[in-house]
C-alpha cells in the first residue's frame, strides 16, 4: 500500500493531528506468505450471486503433513488477525498471535499436526480483497470488490485445503469470527472436518454487535480521505476514521473489570486533570495507542468488508431458522468453549449452539472458561482454555489414529 501524503483536516476528538501525522507517515508493508493463485478456469461463487476471478489466498503452514494427509489442522482467524498465527508477523514484526496455543508442544502441536493458517477473503495480508487488483480496471477494486461472506471465506478454504491435497481435516479451530468460520465448516462440509473448536463466538452476529459494527464502518466513511472508498488510487488514506473505528471496537473486546485493573481511574503522565482534550486518563492513552498501531497494520476498506461478513453471519438463517439443521447427520467432535466475561459473544451464545448440536445428535462437549478479561481471553494466557483444548485434541487425535509426537497413537 502506497504511503500518503499528510492531511491537514482537523481531527476528531481524541486524536490529535501530531499522532494523526504520524499513522499517515507510516507505510503498511507487503506481507511475504505463500500464496496460492486461481485463476478464470477456478472462479470462486460468491453469496453475493457473482463470480470471483481470478483471485488469491496467502496462508502460512507449520509442522508436516504425515503420509496418510489426516493430521492437518486449519486456524481461523477473528476479524482483524491474519495467516500468522505462530511466526513473526512481517508487518509488525510481532510474534503470532496465538503462539502461546500453536507451536511445538503446545496445545495445537506442530510436532504432532499440520498447522494451516490463511488470510480470510476480503483481508489485507494477501489474501484477495478491496485493496487488490480489479482485473478489469487495472485499479484497486476498493468497493467493487463484492460483499463477502463468513461461507464464502470458507468456500475458498476449502479450495486451499483441497490443492493442499487434504481431503479431510483433523480439526478446525478458532476465535471469535474464526469460530464463526469453524461452525460455518462443520455445517458445509461436515465430511471435511474430524474435530471442531469454536471459541468466544456464536452462530449469529447479535443485534449489538452488528451495531457496533456498523459504529466502526461510519467513522471509516466519515473520513474526508476514504473518497468513497478510492483512497488507495489517489494516495490517500483514512486512518483518522480508522483509529476511532479500532478505539471503540476495542472497548468491546475488554471487560470493565479489566479496564479498571489495568487502568482504573488514573492519569497519564500528569499529576492532574488539564481541563482540556488531550488524553488525561490512561485508558484514553491507551485506546489512542490502540487505534494508531491498528492503522498501521489494517486496511480500511478490508475493515469494512470483514465486519459487513461477521454481520450477515447468521448460521439457523441459512437453514430455515433451524440451527440444529445446520448440523444434521453430523460425525464431527465439538469441542464449544466460552469466557464467563465475554459481553460481545456472551456464553448464551455458545450455550445456543450447544443445544443445537444436542438437537442435532451431535458428540459435543463445552466448557465456559473463567477469565475475567473479556472477548479478547482468547488472545491471551488462559491456561483453562490450553488444557481444553489440548485434551480435546489428543482424545480426538487418539480416536483418528494419529500418533503422538513420541510414537504411540
Ligand atoms: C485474533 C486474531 O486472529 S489476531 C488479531 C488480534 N490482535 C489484536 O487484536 C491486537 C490488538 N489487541 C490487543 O492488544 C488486545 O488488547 C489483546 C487482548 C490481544 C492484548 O492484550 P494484552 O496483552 O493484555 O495487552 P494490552 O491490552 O495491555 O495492550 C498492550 C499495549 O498497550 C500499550 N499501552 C498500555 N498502556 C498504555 C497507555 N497508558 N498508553 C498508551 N499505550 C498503552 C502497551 O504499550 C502495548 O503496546 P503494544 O501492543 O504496541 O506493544
Ligand atoms: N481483537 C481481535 C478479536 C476481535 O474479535 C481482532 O481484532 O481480531
Amino acid at each position: 500500500m502506497s504511503d500518503t501524503p499528510v492531511q491537514d483536516s482537523p481531527a476528531p476528538a481524541g486524536l490529535t493531528p501530531a499522532d494523526l501525522e504520524q499513522a499517515q507517515r507510516r507505510e503498511i508493508d507487503t506481507p511475504s506468505s505463500q500464496v496460492m493463485r486461481f485463476g478464470p478456469a477456478d472462479a470462486l461463487p460468491l453469496d453475493a450471486g457473482v463470480t470471483l476471478a481470478p483471485w488469491q489466498i496467502a496462508y502460512e503452514t507449520y509442522g508436516t503433513l504425515n503420509a496418510d494427509r489426516s493430521n492437518a489442522i486449519l486456524i481461523c482467524h477473528a476479524l482483524t488477525g491474519d495467516q500468522y498465527v505462530a511466526s513473526t508477523n512481517p508487518v509488525t514484526r510481532k510474534p503470532g498471535w496465538w503462539t502461546m496455543l500453536v507451536g511445538p508442544g503446545k496445545p495445537v502441536d506442530t510436532d504432532r499436526y499440520f498447522v494451516i493458517c490463511a488470510n480470510v477473503l476480503g483481508g489485507c495480508m494477501g489474501t484477495t480483497g478491496p485493496a487488490s487488483t480489479n482485473p478489469e480496471t487495472g485499479a484497486p477494486y476498493a468497493l467493487s470488490m463484492p460483499v463477502v461472506t463468513i461461507r464464502d471465506m470458507v468456500r475458498a478454504q476449502a479450495r486451499l485445503v483441497e490443492h493442499l491435497g487434504i481431503e479431510t481435516l483433523f480439526a478446525v479451530v478458532g476465535g471469535s469470527m474464526g469460530g464463526m468460520q469453524v461452525l460455518q465448516w462443520a455445517s458445509l462440509y461436515p465430511e471435511k472436518v474430524f474435530a471442531a473448536v469454536p471459541i468466544a463466538t456464536g452462530a449469529r452476529h447479535s443485534s449489538q454487535n452488528i451495531a457496533f459494527h456498523e459504529v466502526g464502518r461510519q467513522a471509516v466513511m466519515a473520513d474526508p480521505d476514504w473518497l468513497g472508498g478510492n483512497y488507495i488510487a489517489a494516495g490517500r488514506r483514512p486512518s483518522k476514521g480508522l483509529s476511532v473505528a479500532r478505539m471503540a471496537a476495542h472497548i468491546t473486546y475488554m471487560s470493565d473489570t479489566s479496564l479498571h485493573r489495568k487502568f482504573g481511574r488514573n492519569l497519564q503522565d500528569r499529576e492532574a486533570p488539564t481541563f482540556g482534550f488531550d488524553a488525561d486518563f490512561q485508558i484514553e492513552s491507551y485506546l489512542r495507542h490502540q487505534g494508531l498501531t491498528f492503522v498501521d497494520r489494517f486496511d480500511a476498506n478490508s475493515y469494512l468488508y470483514v465486519t459487513r461478513a461477521m454481520d450477515y453471519f447468521d448460521l439457523a438463517a441459512e437453514h430455515g431458522g433451524s440451527l440444529a439443521r445446520a448440523f444434521l447427520r453430523t460425525s464431527t467432535r465439538f469441542c464449544v468453549i466460552s469466557f464467563t466475561t465475554d459481553w460481545l459473544f456472551p456464553t448464551s451464545e455458545s450455550k445456543a449452539v450447544v443445544r443445537a448440536l444436542n438437537a442435532a445428535a451431535a458428540n459435543v462437549s463445552f466448557v465456559e472458561v473463567h477469565s475475567d478479561r473479556g472477548h479478547d481471553a482468547f488472545l491471551l494466557d488462559e491456561p483453562e482454555m490450553f488444557r481444553t483444548v489440548r485434551g480435546f485434541l489428543t482424545g480426538a487425535a487418539h480416536a483418528r489414529g494419529i500418533p503422538a509426537p513420541g510414537g504411540a497413537a
